[in-house]
């Protein structure tokens, strides 16, 4: 019996070459899956299909071969089950911070109160920080702010799954640490399962239960799923002193500096899944 919240057997994307040169594969054989309310962060080099495989994930894009199964049903298409949060925000620049929330809340349950609706949108907007600027519109509030904004409205609509591609990629080191604690904020009161793009070593240990790693394209394959041995809360601050702190993250930085290469050329390396990597905690 299945009992895995998502399932990604066997994903592979590519795309024909020009004239009669053969396919570009980007990845293939990628295999994992998810449980329920765990935070997935995946890294790997630019262009090895992160974006592609989350577009798969939330049905924006196709796979060229293979399955993604979210509670024992296929995914063919967008669903309101599954919210993405990108890096450019993409709110309406018309409506203000709540009026952008509640359009998605109204959306996700149509049979709502206008009463409820502004009751549950505040809530989201003041757990990310946002107290005081929801009558805004989007030219009025920093990046910062605006980010904060999409994030709540992802949240609030409580999708099965959430799938954010680098959503701090935009932001200053101290505005990205304060929402990436926001973040922690709401994912734990919501114990929705996150799958999140990341190009942060120190970030995903923080937000991480655990790091799938990428080797590099073409062909690329997720070649590790890390799991984050440094128990809950974390705080920025906190964390580095762990004793895993460091292994994890020399073991993550030395995977992209010399194993994300190295994998992806060779074959005896292949395996159907990830190499799980566990460090005592
Ligand atoms: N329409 C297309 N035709 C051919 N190749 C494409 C097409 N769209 C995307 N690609 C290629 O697919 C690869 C994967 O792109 P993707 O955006 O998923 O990578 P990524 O790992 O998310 O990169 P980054 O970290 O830079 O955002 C890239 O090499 C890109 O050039």
């Amino acid at each position: 019996m299945n009992t895995h919240f998502l399932q990604v057997q066997g994903l592979k994307k590519s795309y024909p070459g020009p004239g009669k040169s053969p396919e570009t594969v980007i990845f293939e054989d990628a295999n994992f899956n998810i449980e329920k309310g765990e935070f997935i962060c995946v890294i790997g080099h630019s262009g090895c299909g992160k974006s592609t495989i989350l577009n798969i994930l939330a049905g924006l894009d196709e796979a060229s071969d293979g399955v993604v199964i979210m509670n024992e049903k296929e995914v063919s298409g967008p669903s309101l089950d599954r919210g993405v949060v990108f890096q450019n925000y993409s709110l309406l620049p018309w409506r203000t911070a709540l009026q952008n929330v509640t359009f998605a809340v109204q959306a996700r349950w149509p049979e709502w109160s206008k009463e409820r609706i502004l009751e549950h949108s505040h809530r989201y907007l003041d757990l990310v920080g946002l107290k005081g600027a929801h009558d805004r519109k989007p030219s009025q509030l920093s990046g910062g702010m605006r980010q904060r904004v999409s994030i709540a409205r992802a949240f609030a609509t409580q999708p099965q799954l959430l799938l954010m591609d680098e959503p701090f990629g935009a932001l200053d080191a101290l505005t990205r640490g304060v929402i990436q604690e926001e973040l922690i904020k709401i994912w734990t009161e919501s114990k929705q399962t996150v799958f999140m793009i990341t190009h942060d070593v120190d970030e995903a240990i923080l937000l991480s239960d655990r790091i799938l790693l990428m080797s590099n394209g073409p062909k690329a394959r997720i070649a590790e799923s890390v799991k984050v041995s440094i128990p809950r809360p974390r705080k920025r601050t906190d964390i580095i002193h762990h004793d895993n702190y460091y292994t994890i993250r020399n073991h993550l930085v030395d995977f992209l500096v010399n194993r994300s290469k190295l994998v992806s050329e060779d074959e005896s390396a292949k395996q159907p899944y990830p190499k799980e990597i566990t460090f005592p905690e």
